[in-house]
């Protein structure tokens, strides 16, 4: 097969192929929509920053998307199936596994217990884990309230890949987190990304950093989404990021 072949089956490549897809989302509470008319499509292996300033509606779209919340309209399929609305373990079952921004942890247990409780069959194991969060590995049995919120997180996140994801729903990694950290994690959840295939879908505060990391990237303001595009290319035009986060722009 030539080059140019290769090319345009890649650009010929179905819907089918994507891992999550969101058509015409509606999200909210009860009688209040709060995110109106979302689209995702996402392959395995990609990574989408959803940015947008506070009360954007972000965290209520990661909710809806783990079945925590009821959808007001419109589908969620992975791996081309739709997921049924307000079903969290269903969504789960599918390869659906939220981060949320309160991390869940289970103060009381270790490190590793923690990590045992979350692990799937088929899930990477203990070892295999650690490799990704070297400064975790050496605090496995200290109890998980006693560590850093850096640490603390690093364990929400690998907690979570012990569920083997497939769609791995990160909401704001960052969360009262020094910059620096930050720094250190994001750059893992790419190599998850990577490493496993899973589709990364991550709110995140810290833009730039968050678009160093991801392939699409998504900015929601007042519910509205504002503003869609390759990370490279949004990283290259603050002044369009900036203009959507001002509400300058129409909706998408
Ligand atoms: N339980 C709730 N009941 C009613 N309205 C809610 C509820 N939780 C959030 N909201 C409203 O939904 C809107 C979006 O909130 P959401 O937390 O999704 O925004 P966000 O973009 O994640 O903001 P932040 O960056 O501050 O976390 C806000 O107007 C908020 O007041």
């Amino acid at each position: 097969m030539s080059e140019q072949d290769t090319f345009s089956e890649a650009e010929k490549a179905p819907e089918s192929d994507a891992v999550l897809e969101v058509r015409g989302l509606s999200a909210g509470y009860g009688a209040v929509t709060v995110v109106r008319d979302l689209d995702i499509s996402l392959r395995g292996g990609e990574v989408l920053a959803i940015l947008g300033p506070n009360g954007a509606g972000k965290t209520t779209v990661m909710a809806t998307l783990a079945g925590l919340l009821p959808r007001l309209d419109g589908e969620v399929l992975v791996g081309g199936k739709v997921l049924p609305s307000a079903r969290p373990g269903a969504a789960n079952k599918a390869g659906l596994v939220l981060v949320a921004d309160d991390r869940a942890l289970f103060t009381g247990l270790s490190v590793k217990e923690n990590i045992q409780i979350a692990h799937k069959a088929g899930g990477p194991d203990l070892d295999a884990t650690m490799e990704l969060f070297p400064a975790l590995k050496k605090r496995l049995k200290v109890s998980a309230g006693a560590i850093s919120g850096g640490e603390q997180q690093m364990l929400a996140v690998a907690r979570a890949l012990v569920q083997r994801p497939r769609v791995l729903l990160i909401d704001e990694m960052s969360m009262g987190l020094a910059p620096v950290i930050v720094e250190e994690l994001l750059p893992i959840v790419r190599r998850i990304a990577d490493d496993t295939g899973a589709v990364v879908v991550l709110v995140e505060q810290h833009v730039h950093l968050a678009l160093e990391v991801a392939d699409e990237a998504m900015v929601i303001v007042h519910g509205d989404v504002r503003l869609t595009g390759s990370a490279t290319n949004l990283a290259a035009h603050p002044e369009r990021l900036e203009a959507a986060y001002l509400g300058e722009t129409a909706p998408v």
